[in-house]
C-alpha cells in the first residue's frame, strides 16, 4: 500500500519506519526542514532504541522517504496517518489541537480521489466529530474516510511496540474504512493481534482511559511509598507482593519520582480538565488526586536527598545520573530528572548532570545547569550521587559503583527511581537510599 505519515516526531518517525518494515511504500511529511532532512538521510533526530537502524534500512531501500510538501504526499498515498502533536494548551486547560485540525484541513482539499485518513494523535473526546465536519465540507468528491486509531507505543520501545502492539484500536463508521485498516495492518493482524473496532468517541476515550489508568497505578504505588516511609515498611516488597495477584499485575507499578514525558503528564492533565468540563465529578476527583500525588514526588525526592545528606543540601555537589524522562530515549519533555535538578539548584545545591543520550537536549532546555560528559566526571568530588533515570548502565553495571567509589567525597547513593540492584553498590561500600524504603548501609550487607 502507499501510505503517508504526517508529522514525524517521536510517534510519527518510528511509525513511518514501521510501516515500511510491514512492506508499504511510505512518505513521511514533516514541517521542520532540519528534521525532515535528517530523516531522509537515515539519521534519527532523537535517540530511540532500534529506530535509526530501521530508518537507515528503509531510506536506503527506497521504500521510505520524507518531504516537507503535503501536496506530494496527497498525490502519492492512498492512506494518510496523522501523527502531529497535541501539546497541552498554555493555560493548561486541555489540549491545543491546532496541529491536528491544521493538518486535516490542509490535506483534505489536496485529495483528488478516494482516500483514507487515519488519525493517531491523542485528542480530546469530540475531536473526530470536528474533523469529520472538515472532511465533509472540504473533500472534492465522496470516498474520503476518517478513522481514529489511537497509538499506545512507549518511547524507548517505539519500534517494537509499533510492529508488535498488544492490540489495535480503531474508531470508524463504514465497512470500507474497516477494509483499509485491515489492509494496512495485515501483517500484524495475521499474527493474531486483536483488532478492536468501535465508534470514534469510544476510540478517543479508550486512549485517555489507558493513559489515566497508567498514571493512576504509578501514583497509587507512590502514595503507598509515602505510607511505607511513615511506618518503616518496604514499598518494593509491597509492589512485588501485591503485583503477584493477576488482577493487579507488576507492570507499570515501579515507585519513584513520578511520571513524566511528552504524554502521560499532558494527557492526564487534559483529560482531568475535560472530565471536569463534562461534569463527571468522580472522574475529576480521582484524576486530580493522581496528579496531586505526582506533583509531590520531586519534593519527596528532595527530602530523601536531604535525609541522606544529614541536613540541608546548600553548597553540596550532587551528581545527577540521568536527564531523560525515562531510560531508552533522549526525550526530556517534562522530565522528572530535570525537574529534580531544578529543585536541587533552588535549594543551593550544585547538580552535575550526566545522561548517556539526553545531554544535548537537556543542555538546550536548561543551559543554566551544570553537565558532565561521562558518569565518572559527574561523580568526581560529588557529596552525593542521585540516580534520576533508570538507564541500565547506572542500575545494572557492576563497574560503576566500584569506579565511582574512588571518585566521590562520600559514598551515598540516592536512587529516586527505586531501580538499582543495591547489592553491587553496598558491596562497593555505598549507602543506598530509595523512596519508601529504609536506607541500606554497607556494613549491614
Ligand atoms: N511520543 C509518544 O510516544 C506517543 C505515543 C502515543 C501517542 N502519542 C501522541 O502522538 C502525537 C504526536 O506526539 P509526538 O510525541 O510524536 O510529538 P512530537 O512533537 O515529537 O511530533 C510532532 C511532529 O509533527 C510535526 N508537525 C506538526 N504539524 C505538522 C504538519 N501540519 N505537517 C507535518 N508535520 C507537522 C512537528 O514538526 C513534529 O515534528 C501526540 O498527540 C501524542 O500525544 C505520542
Ligand atoms: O512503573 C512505572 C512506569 C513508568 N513510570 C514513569 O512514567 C513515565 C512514563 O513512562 P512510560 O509509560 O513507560 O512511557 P511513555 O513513552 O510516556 O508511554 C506512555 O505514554 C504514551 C503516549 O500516550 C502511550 O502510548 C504509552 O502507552 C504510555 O505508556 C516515565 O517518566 C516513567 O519513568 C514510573 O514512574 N513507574
Amino acid at each position: 500500500m502507499r501510505v503517508s505519515v504526517i508529522g514525524c516526531g517521536h510517534l510519527g518517525a518510528p511509525h513511518s519506519a514501521a510501516m515500511a518494515e510491514l512492506g508499504h511504500e511510505v512518505i513521511g511529511v514533516e514541517l521542520d526542514p532540519d528534521k525532515c532532512r535528517a530523516l531522509g538521510d537515515g539519521i534519527a533526530p532523537f535517540y530511540e532504541a532500534g529506530f535509526e537502524d530501521l530508518l537507515a534500512r528503509h531510506t536506503s531501500s527506497g521504500r521510505l522517504r520524507f518531504t516537507t510538501d503535503l501536496a506530494e504526499a496527497a498525490d502519492f498515498a492512498d492512506l494518510h496517518f496523522v501523527t502531529v502533536g497535541t501539546p497541552l494548551r498554555e493555560d493548561g486547560r486541555g489540549y491545543d489541537v491546532s496541529q491536528v485540525i491544521g493538518a486535516v484541513r490542509s490535506l483534505v482539499p489536496l485529495l483528488r480521489g478516494p482516500a483514507t485518513i487515519v488519525g493517531k494523535s491523542t485528542v480530546p473526546v469530540g475531536t473526530v466529530a470536528r474533523l469529520q465536519e472538515i472532511v465533509d465540507a472540504g473533500a472534492r468528491g465522496s470516498g474520503v474516510e476518517l478513522i481514529w486509531n489511537p497509538e499506545f507505543l512507549r518511547e524507548g520501545h517505539a519500534v517494537q511496540d509499533s510492529l508488535f502492539p498488544d492490540r489495535i484500536v480503531v474508531g470508524l463508521t463504514s465497512p470500507r474504512a474497516r477494509e483499509m485498516v485491515e489492509e494496512v495492518y495485515a501483517p500484524i493482524l495475521a499474527r493474531g493481534v486483536g483488532l478492536i473496532v468501535t465508534d470514534p468517541p469510544t476510540a478517543e476515550v479508550i486512549k485517555s482511559a489507558a493513559n489515566s489508568f497508567l498514571t493512576t497505578k504509578i501514583s497509587f504505588i507512590n502514595a503507598i511509598a509515602e505510607v511505607c516511609e511513615f511506618v518503616g515498611a518496604d514499598v518494593n516488597m509491597v509492589a512485588h507482593a501485591i503485583g503477584i495477584d493477576t488482577r493487579i499485575g507488576h507492570g507499570g507499578m515501579r515507585p519513584g519520582i513520578g511520571y513524566g514525558g511528552g504524554c502521560l503528564p499532558k494527557d492526564v492533565a487534559a483529560f482531568t480538565h475535560r472530565v471536569g468540563e463534562l461534569g463527571a465529578r468522580h472522574a475529576h476527583e480521582l484524576l486530580s488526586a493522581v496528579e496531586s500525588v505526582n506533583a509531590g514526588r520531586p519534593l519527596a525526592a528532595v527530602e530523601l536527598i536531604e535525609k541522606a545528606n544529614g541536613g540541608p543540601i546548600s553548597g553540596r555537589v550532587i551528581a545527577l545520573l540521568g536527564a531523560s524522562f525515562k531510560a531508552g530515549t533522549s526525550d526530556v519533555r517534562d522530565s522528572p530528572a530535570l525537574r529534580l535538578a531544578g529543585q536541587l539548584a533552588e535549594r543551593g545545591a550544585v547538580p552535575v548532570i550526566y545522561d548517556p543520550e539526553a545531554l544535548a537536549a537537556a543542555r538546550t532546555l536548561y543551559p543554566e545547569l551544570a553537565y558532565a560528559d561521562t558518569a565518572e566526571r559527574a561523580v568526581t568530588d560529588a557529596d552525593l550521587v542521585v540516580l534520576a533515570t533508570e538507564w541500565p548502565e547506572f542500575t545494572a553495571d557492576p563497574k560503576l559503583p566500584v569506579a565511582a567509589a574512588g571518585l566521590v567525597r562520600r559514598k551515598v547513593l540516592v536512587d529516586v527511581r527505586n531501580a538499582v540492584e543495591s547489592g553491587m553498590w553496598l558491596a562497593a561500600g555505598w549507602e543506598v537510599w530509595q523512596l519508601g524504603r529504609q536506607p541500606q548501609l554497607p556494613e549491614a550487607h
